[in-house]
């Protein structure tokens, strides 16, 4: 093990917030499997090998806690599926399991396209921030899909509050010395704020009258557990948001660096193009024809390699424990970041290069389990990985299928902005065209 040794009492935290991804790097030059370090009175270990990743998210699941630093997203999430724990989140998982099934997932295939097809039909000719597009997409993605109902124009309003309570959220995670949440200091009221409005729109999506069918929300309003209860207002309200914003701004995150990437390589974007043209028999993808994009498939694994949208996630030890040889003492935090370990020397041969031919059958060739994580793993992966997957397949191959996208000329220089997802700072814009007659 290599401990991080500092002089400074908040330890190793200022060189973290001050560029978190270049602090994972440093950790990486190591070379060793774990890592010691604080944030300030905080025993930190850094996993840098795929089997004690495993022995964490898998084998000793049962040691841990998530971790203490995403607590500050309790507001927000509440007792949701992403930050439950024990009974509770076994029981909630057992009822949300069904509906994201490879099997189940299917039929929402069509509403994917159909959404994609809407959202683009007005689209002109020339630039455009197509980042919040993407957003957008995903968002309707979700409500229609889990919720039955359809977004509301005031819901666009969605990303800003989100921005706005993620930025906020990050800096707690970031800080030792916080204000508590009880005072009205101007971040905390512009977070409360911000979970207002969000609260707002989850309440009206559960209020709504839904579209007649097997929703996840109404499935979840008319479930009942061992006793015969019902699940209460508070619930329910924690999992419509934690599926809400789950579901779409992860998703919206990979898909606009895996844009970004086929324009930054002409000939992989070429490749895509040209199995897209061969495989779709109409302006969006059928179930089966998605399970022909296999080189598509590979460009966004690839994507998520370099820019994982969950770069970083921990543990907190439940009790004293031994991970390999390493003692972690109870209340200790344990961290696992995909971004590091996708970039990781040791495995990953050429690691900062774009090359979706490392993947076959979905998975990176040579690399060991536990390598490759975009989706964490054990009892609390993704439970939405499926779902994610054929989504990014449908939104990604009927917007290349109408439109070419070539990089804008006044475009942002690109920046990963690693704040509780991996984003793309100022956002991307493109130069956008209709393919087709008179269009192009
Ligand atoms: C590219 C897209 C996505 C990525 C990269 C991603 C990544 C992840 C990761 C890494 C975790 C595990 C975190 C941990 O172990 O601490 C997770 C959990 C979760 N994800 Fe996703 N996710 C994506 C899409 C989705 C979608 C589409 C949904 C819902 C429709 C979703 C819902 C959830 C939920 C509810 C959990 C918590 C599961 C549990 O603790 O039992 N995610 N996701």
């Amino acid at each position: 093990m290599h401990k991080w040794k500092s002089r400074s009492p908040l330890g190793q935290l200022p060189a973290f917030k001050k560029d978190p991804l270049a602090f994972l790097m440093e950790m990486e030059e190591t070379q060793k499997p774990v890592t010691r370090f604080r944030f300030a009175h905080r025993p930190m270990f850094m996993l840098m090998h795929p089997a004690l990743i495993q022995e964490v998210l898998v084998r000793k699941a049962d040691s841990f806690y998530k971790s203490k630093p995403f607590q500050e997203l309790e507001p927000l999430l509440g007792k949701g599926l992403l930050l439950s724990e024990g009974q509770l989140h076994k029981q909630q998982r057992r009822k949300i399991q069904p509906f994201f099934t490879p099997k189940h997932i299917q039929r929402y295939c069509e509403t994917m396209g159909r959404v994609v097809t809407d959202h683009t039909s007005l689209w002109k000719d020339g630039e455009r921030l197509i980042s919040e597009d993407i957003r957008s997409i995903t968002l309707k993605i979700i409500t229609e899909t889990m919720f039955g109902t359809e977004v509301r124009a005031d819901h666009d309003k969605v990303g800003q509050q989100l921005d706005t309570a993620m930025e906020i959220a990050t800096e707690r995670i970031r800080s030792v010395f916080k204000s508590p949440r009880s005072w009205k200091t101007v971040r905390n009221k512009l977070f409360d704020d911000a979970v207002d409005k969000l609260d707002e729109v989850v309440y009206s999506i559960i209020h709504q009258p839904h579209a007649s069918g097997e929703h996840l929300l109404s499935v979840m309003k008319e479930a009942e557990d061992a006793e015969g209860n019902k699940m209460d207002a508070r619930q329910l309200r924690d999992e419509v948001m934690t599926v809400f914003l789950a579901g779409h701004e992860t998703t919206a995150s990979a898909l606009i660096w895996t844009l970004q990437l086929l324009m930054k390589h002409p000939d992989c974007y070429q490749k895509v193009e040209s199995e897209i043209e061969q495989t779709l028999s109409s302006d969006t993808p059928s179930v089966e024809e998605t399970g022909n994009l296999l080189y598509t498939k590979k460009v966004i694994l690839e994507s998520m390699r370099l820019y994982p949208p969950a770069w970083m996630f921990g543990r907190r030890a439940k009790e004293d424990v031994n991970i390999g040889s390493t003692f972690i003492k109870k209340g200790a935090t344990v961290m696992v970041s995909p971004y590091l370990m996708h970039r990781h020397r040791r495995y990953i041969d050429y690691p900062d290069e774009f090359l979706p031919e490392r993947f076959e059958d979905g998975r990176l060739l040579g690399g060991p389990d536990y390598l490759y994580l975009p989706f964490g793993g054990g009892p609390r992966v993704c439970i939405g990985q499926h779902f994610a997957m054929l989504e990014m397949l449908v939104i990604l191959s009927s917007l290349i299928k109408s439109y070419t996208f070539a990089p804008s000329s006044d475009a942002f220089p690109v920046k990963a902005e690693p704040l509780v997802t991996l984003r793309m700072k100022h956002g991307l814009k493109v130069q956008l065209s209709k393919k087709g007659a008179g269009n192009s």
